[in-house]
């Protein structure tokens, strides 16, 4: 199923301010679409109003073409998950995965052959008689899956699915959610405020941030080609350094520590803010004089994660390859990095990426 978002407004009763405004979107049919953000900036609301349970205040809902902003949600063909399953206690997987089919009334043999056939795609079959509570969290999590996939419906809308789950599971059924979509070929909208879930599942995503969408984009495209400071800070782990610079003359000078010529045209006097991700900065270690202290150190195993001062106060987050022997307190000479975005200080949008070593200013 298709869906188109055109301009949407939402404000709850009795507030002026809007909770999210002028949203618009065109997800494809069989794509994998997540909505990001902070808590609180509107993704759950614009779920629901995608589901029909609250009304849009302004702005057209399509799905497959149709106008849907009166359909009721039982004739918008979705199914939804839930972070909390919403399964009935009293009764077996079997029957809890039925319930949709048996209250539109379905014939017996045609509930019998979907649940069965959607217990299997889970890896259920073996548990349809025991009662929720007799199950794993990630197990209950399936449950809810199957009934989506038992009403075969072609939107499944998702909040937050994984979010009770311990990191192992989270990271197993992120895979087998990305499979189900896939072998089913459903079309999923699905919240997460876990960047790392929309990174490694989506083929789109929308991100929300105060009210408004801030980037829709291939998960790559977020990552390396932010439109603003906020996306860049939002994808990537430890978080991307923003360094405060001033343009003059074809060179930005960052913190008075790092000056680097660019090739943008920039203005002359005017203030940016330079993006650098940890794994970016060209790093000396091991020296006798440097011009950052270490504050922390983490040994990933693969990588090493550092956090060091500048002799100006300046807090780098920095990591490293492989395992570097390297302790707090010790000096480290930070050389400068291998690429960077300049945002611009006013508005926070990007406004070039650079390629370079910067200098020590
Ligand atoms: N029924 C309601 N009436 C009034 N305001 C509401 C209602 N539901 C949500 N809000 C407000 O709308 C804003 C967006 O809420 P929403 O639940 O959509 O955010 P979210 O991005 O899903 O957050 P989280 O990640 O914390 O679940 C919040 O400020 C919230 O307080």
């Amino acid at each position: 199923m298709s869906i188109q978002l055109k301009h949407l407004v939402k404000k709850y009763d009795g507030s002026d301010t809007p909770v999210l405004e002028n949203v618009s979107a065109h997800i494809e049919d069989n794509e994998f679409f997540a909505i990001v953000g902070p808590s609180g900036c509107g993704k759950s609301t614009l779920l629901r109003m995608i589901a029909g349970i609250i009304p849009i205040t302004s702005g057209n809902l399509y799905l497959n073409g149709q106008r849907a902003n009166d359909l009721e949600p039982k004739d918008r063909k979705l199914s939804m998950v839930f972070q909390s399953y919403a399964l009935y206690p009293f009764l077996s997987v079997f029957d809890n995965v039925a319930f949709g089919l048996k209250a539109r009334k379905q014939p017996k043999d045609v509930i019998k052959r979907r649940v069965e056939n959607a217990l299997e795609l889970v890896n259920l079959t073996e548990f349809k008689n025991r009662k929720p509570k007799d199950l794993s969290g990630g197990q209950r999590q399936r449950v809810a899956l199957a009934r989506a996939v038992a009403n075969e419906s072609k939107l499944c809308l998702m909040d937050e699915p994984l979010s009770n789950l311990d990191a192992q599971l989270r990271a197993k059924m992120r895979i087998e959610l990305k499979e189900l979509q896939r072998k089913l070929g459903l079309t999923v909208i699905y919240v997460t405020h876990d960047q790392v879930e929309a990174m490694t599942m989506a083929d789109h995503v929308m991100v929300l941030n105060h009210h408004h969408i801030q980037q829709i984009d291939t998960p790559l495209g977020v990552y390396q080609h932010p439109a603003n400071e906020f996306v860049a800070s939002f994808f990537g782990t430890p978080q991307i350094n923003l360094l405060n610079a001033v343009y003059s003359n074809g060179t930005l000078t960052m913190d008075n520590r790092f000056k680097v010529e660019v090739s943008e045209p920039l203005i002359d006097g005017h203030k940016y803010k330079v993006g650098i991700r940890p794994n970016q900065f060209k790093v000396k270690t091991g020296v006798n004089d440097g011009n950052a202290r270490v504050t922390s150190v983490s040994q990933l195993g693969d990588r090493t994660m550092i956090e060091a001062s500048l002799d100006n106060g300046q807090e780098l987050r920095i990591v490293l390859n492989g395992q570097v022997d390297i302790r707090p307190q010790e000096l480290i000479q930070v050389e400068g990095a291998e690429s960077f975005f300049i945002f611009d200080s006013d508005d926070r949008s990007l406004v070039g990426i650079q390629k370079g070593v910067l200098e020590n200013a």
